[in-house]
């Protein structure tokens, strides 16, 4: 069907008229219209319409749901739990700057002080880390005798991204402040393995690790030995699990298993449903089930058999998250984050963005691309309004791992910026003051929705998010109301408006800024679209370099929409794709020829077999976490 799929004559379902015949007859290119010089000395080159050939966009009909809401704080303070002087004073009060505890804090931190297994959910940013970590340093710090770092590891956390492995490390090297004795240390997949070697031999008690490079330690270090392992924590478990990461986690539970030791067990995300009864079986003794959804004060309960069944598939979003949907035909994608992006962090103060590509490739592409034509500043003074000027960062699994920690560590002390990262940066990260999340690409299940919204709005902060969808995937809106979570639509041509305020991208001299008229008013907007749209194509085929670049960046992103699962395949489904819209959507005037190909002789898009659909899977997800 592939070949189908890039076939010109392929008749499309999503558009309306002539073009959406044909969707390869994206005509634009220098050779058919020649250069002519705008009023702003940039030679134009006419981009075929943006506006006309796409499908309809009906109003979003978000289904009205019950939120599901938790209390973020409680009015209980850390001096109740009976805890070291030190750990509540020292570190929680003047370390970390906390006092009282959330609620998730409230109903774990108890019931992990009294020995038990638990599976703890509660939304994102409420605090669960160190409803985890607190109660592990209280253990350990009490420990007779003493614990010392030839002990080994004590307690194992295993997180499923390397950047979240330096955050809980980090997490607890505080913690440990006052308890020097005690050791912790991050295995990571990137970093040198012969330094981690030495590290292990010396001796690390609280173990943090991402699973791959944790088996990877068990079946080449010698010196790692858990005889003494009396915590194990899988912090985003679903995820972990999803990763394929469950054989992984078989050898480390195996390897754990061998001493014998009473172990406590703990399991913990924001979207803990179905799947986690298999693991729970096989690393849980009689776990309890924590969840803070409101009207469940009492929602501590021992569940012996499969503890997380008794979770809904309703996930609760953090009260102050204001989510909205865009719904962007795929032709104007590119313009239409590019206008979003300069309405919030040039116009406005002190915006703080993340964007959610599907790929490393494409976020490489996007970066350059909008560095290029974004950033530049304007050839006169006539910016009308006042703007500040545009940071860009990524962070994605191709990058080399002091690059990614650079660039996490930059961007968490950053007052304004732009992350552009793929689900990398999805899960866990808890990055101060970030004021919107875009999924540019949408995620591949509504968990992942709601842990990427979840980089805003933390521990009772506001945040608002954007889903961009395309006409063909609104029914993604559905998936999401299914699990009670509800969106407002933000027009597309109202983040167009944008453009109003940029004199870089003026159309062609006729829009006087005091005519009201509501029509000249959307022309102008339009035009400035495609005076962008223009700018944009002309950077990507100014030579074969960028050019390159953005094909390669095209077929990653319809690599990674083959990898949606298939229980959401009737709304992302590639045949339902417009090729010759979504080339546009990388600033190429042509769907380029031999795609098809190429997507084929990946293994990874081979769908013929069960096998086939294994490899995509994991071709996709493991190039992106990028062990
Ligand atoms: N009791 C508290 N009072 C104030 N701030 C807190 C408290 N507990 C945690 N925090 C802060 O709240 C933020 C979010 O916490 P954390 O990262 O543990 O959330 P989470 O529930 O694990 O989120 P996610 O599901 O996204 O991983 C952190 O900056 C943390 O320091």
């Amino acid at each position: 069907y592939l070949k189908q799929l890039f076939s010109t004559k392929r008749p499309h379902q999503t558009c309306k008229g002539s073009a959406a015949k044909s969707p390869s007859k994206v005509k634009t290119s220098p050779k058919k219209a020649p250069e002519e010089h705008g009023d702003h000395g940039r030679p134009f080159i006419k981009t075929s319409s943006l506006f006309r050939n796409n499908p309809e966009i009906p109003d979003v009909l978000s289904p009205a749901v019950n939120q599901v809401k938790e209390k973020v704080f409680t009015s209980n303070t850390f001096e109740e739990l009976n805890l070291h002087p030190h750990l509540v004073r020292t570190n929680l009060n003047i370390v970390l700057n906390v006092t009282s505890m959330t609620s998730v804090q409230k109903k774990t931190i108890p019931v992990l002080m009294s020995g038990k297994d638990a599976v703890v959910r509660s939304q994102t940013g409420s605090g669960k880390t160190l409803a985890y970590g607190i109660p592990v340093v209280q253990f350990l710090q009490a420990m007779q005798p003493k614990v010392k770092r030839s002990d080994g590891p004590l307690a194992v956390v295993i997180v499923p991204t390397r950047e979240l492995a330096l955050q809980s490390f980090q997490m607890f090297q505080k913690l440990l402040k006052p308890f020097t004795w005690i050791v912790p240390g991050v295995l990571m997949g990137g970093e040198k393995r012969k330094a981690e070697k030495a590290r292990l031999r010396k001796g690390i008690n609280v173990l943090i690790s991402t699973p791959g490079r944790l088996v990877d330690h068990i079946k080449n270090t010698l010196s790692i030995a858990f005889s003494a392992v009396r915590w194990l924590i899988l912090d985003e478990a679903d995820r972990t699990l999803d990763l394929g990461f469950e054989k992984d986690l078989t050898v480390i539970l195996n390897a754990l298993n061998v001493t014998g030791l009473a172990r406590q067990n703990v399991l913990l995300s924001a979207t803990l449903t179905e799947g986690l009864s298999r693991l729970a079986s096989i690393s849980m003794k009689e776990p309890v089930s924590i969840h803070v959804s409101e009207g469940s004060e009492d929602t501590v309960e021992a569940c012996p058999q499969a503890a997380p069944q008794a979770l809904s598939d309703s996930y609760a979003m953090p009260e102050r998250l204001q989510q909205h949907v865009v719904v962007v035909p795929s032709k104007l994608h590119l313009v239409c984050l590019a206008a979003f992006i300069l309405a919030k962090c040039k116009f406005e103060q002190r915006q703080k963005l993340i964007v959610f590509i599907s790929s490393c490739e494409a976020v490489e592409f996007l970066l350059t691309l909008f560095t290029a034509v974004l950033c530049v500043k304007p050839s006169t003074a006539s910016t009308k309004h006042t703007s500040t000027s545009l940071n860009f960062y990524r962070l994605h699994g191709n990058m080399r791992q002091e690059e990614r920690t650079e660039v996490f560590q930059e961007f968490s002390q950053c007052k304004t910026g732009i992350l552009l990262c793929t689900d990398v940066a999805a899960r866990g990260l808890d990055l101060p003051q970030v004021t919107w999340i875009v999924q540019y690409n949408p995620p591949v299940s509504a968990a992942e929705y709601v842990h990427r919204v979840g980089r805003t709005a933390r521990i009772g902060a506001q945040g608002s998010s954007l889903l961009f969808l395309t006409p063909s995937e609104m029914a993604f809106v559905d998936v999401l109301a299914n699990h009670n979570i509800s969106l407002s639509e933000m027009k597309m041509e109202d983040i167009l408006a944008t453009l109003m305020k940029d004199e870089r991208f003026k159309g062609r001299g006729k829009w006087d800024s005091k005519q009201r008229s509501a029509t000249a008013f959307e022309q102008e907007v339009r035009e400035r679209a495609t005076v962008l749209q223009t700018d944009f194509e002309n950077y990507v085929h100014a030579n074969n370099e960028s050019l390159q670049t953005a094909k390669s960046a095209l077929q990653s992103f319809l690599r990674a929409y083959t990898t949606y699962p298939s229980s959401l395949k009737h709304i992302f489904h590639i045949r339902s794709l417009h090729l010759g819209h979504a080339a546009k959507s990388f600033g190429l005037r042509d769907a380029p020829q031999g795609l098809g190909s190429s997507i084929t002789t990946n293994p990874a898009n081979s769908k013929d077999s069960k096998k086939g659909k294994d490899k995509a899977k994991r071709y996709c997800k493991f190039s992106e976490v990028g062990q």
